[in-house]
């Protein structure tokens, strides 16, 4: 069979199921969470209350918010086997092959991982969603000589989460910022590592292994990896004067600029203007306006060279560099925050599942024989 022209390379532009968890529509450059628009999530609610509308559909009512959040409180705490297996990967390797090594173990440790209905995949989602920020948090730790530090069941997830990180709970300010970006970061529909979920989802393979391989697909540089490669340019680039020779420069090296364009909004992405503010809300709290200099000539020069927009990534990177976390760990972040919209379509794979595998046309030699033997 050839079916050339049926060809959609990274199949762009194809529609291949449908979605009740969230909708991203480029013509109005909007986001919506099971329909709530993610800036009024992001202005109005918990880090905690979001993950509980991906998973259930409906935000908690008072009551169901209680519960919810003192389960995840009571889920936080490193198991030894976890702190061990992190002391034991090397530092050489990448944070995000810690927390993905990390997140393998919990799912072979624990008895009820091939239990697929949905009360046993909710509890491996809410046990994963309260031990990522230990995880994240000790890895950065260790590397810099750091003892870890115990989660506070006093705390909500994004003050324990920096607290683990740093010994102490930030400025009311970097708290908000960081429970902005998980709103921000938690889903985003059909993305490659939300599909590669569903597609490990579709053979009936388990949760862990559908999250592991998802973990995989966000380390990647065009995806998820974004965020810390655009740290890496603005060290690269030095500050704000230097910003237009060196875009000419990778731009005639047909270098991709990290931070910049995205596979669905081509008008620019909907949560770039709501993490621009939480993030001119650091450079203020921090005062580092050349940060700022260097971010906004960048983009201009970008927008006006190509006419590409920033991603999420963009303003992110900075964000989480000036809270202090290690460049490295920003991929983790997007982890801990993307936990919650790809074990939300996990589940609904299951809940509707067909095997994912489309066709390929070969274009390989035409049939031919071996020599008689
Ligand atoms: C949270 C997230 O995962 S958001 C995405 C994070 N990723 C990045 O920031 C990495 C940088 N960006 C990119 O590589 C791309 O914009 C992607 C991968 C995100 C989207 O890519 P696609 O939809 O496949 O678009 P594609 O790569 O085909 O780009 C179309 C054109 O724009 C150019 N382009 C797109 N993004 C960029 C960029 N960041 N820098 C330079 N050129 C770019 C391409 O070179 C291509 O040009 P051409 O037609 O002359 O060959
Ligand atoms: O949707 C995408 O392709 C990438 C993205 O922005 C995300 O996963 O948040």
């Amino acid at each position: 069979m050839t079916v050339t022209s049926d060809i959609r390379k990274g199949l762009n532009g194809v529609v291949v199921d449908y979605t009740a968890i969230s909708k991203v529509n480029p013509e109005t450059n909007s986001l919506l969470y099971r329909g709530y628009p993610v800036q009024e999530l992001a202005a109005q609610c918990s880090f905690e209350e979001v993950a509980y509308l991906l998973w259930h559909g409906e935000l908690p009512t008072p009551a169901e918010r209680a519960a919810f959040e003192a389960s995840e409180r009571a889920l936080r705490a490193l198991s030894p086997a976890v702190q061990a297996v992190i002391d034991l990967t090397p530092t050489t390797a990448h944070p995000m092959d810690v927390v993905r090594t990390a997140v393998s173990l919990i799912g072979a440790s624990d008895p009820d991982a091939e239990n697929d209905t949905r009360e046993a995949n909710l509890a491996k989602s809410l046990r994963l969603f309260a031990q990522l920020p230990a995880i994240v948090a000790y890895d950065q730790r260790r590397r810099r000589g750091q003892e870890l530090i115990a989660p506070r069941d006093d705390l909500d997830y994004s003050s324990n989460f920096l607290f683990m990180a740093f010994g102490e709970v930030p400025a009311p300010a970097v708290v908000d910022a960081f429970r902005v970006s998980m709103v921000l970061y938690a889903e985003h529909s059909f993305n490659a590592s939300t599909f590669t979920a569903r597609v490990i989802t579709s053979t009936l393979s388990d949760l862990y292994s559908a999250v592991t391989g998802a973990i995989g697909a966000l380390k990647g540089p065009l995806h998820g990896g974004a965020n810390e490669a655009v740290m890496h340019i603005f060290n690269e680039i030095g500050d704000a004067a230097a910003a237009e020779g060196w875009l000419e420069g990778a731009l005639t090296e047909k270098r991709k600029i990290m931070g910049f364009g995205h596979r669905v909004y081509k008008d620019g992405d909907s949560r770039v203007p709501t993490m621009k503010t939480a993030l001119d809300t650091l450079i203020e709290h921090y005062d580092r306006p050349a940060l700022l200099s260097l971010y906004t000539t960048l983009e201009l020069a970008m927008t006006e060279r190509k006419g590409i927009l920033p991603n999420l990534d963009y303003p992110s990177g900075p964000a989480y560099h000036l809270m202090g976390f290690d460049t490295a760990a920003f991929t983790p972040l997007f982890v801990a925050a993307r936990i919650t919209g790809w074990t939300a379509h996990i589940m609904e794979q299951l809940e509707s599942n067909a095997l994912i595998r489309p066709l390929s046309a070969y274009n390989g030699p035409d049939e031919r024989h071996l020599a008689a033997a």
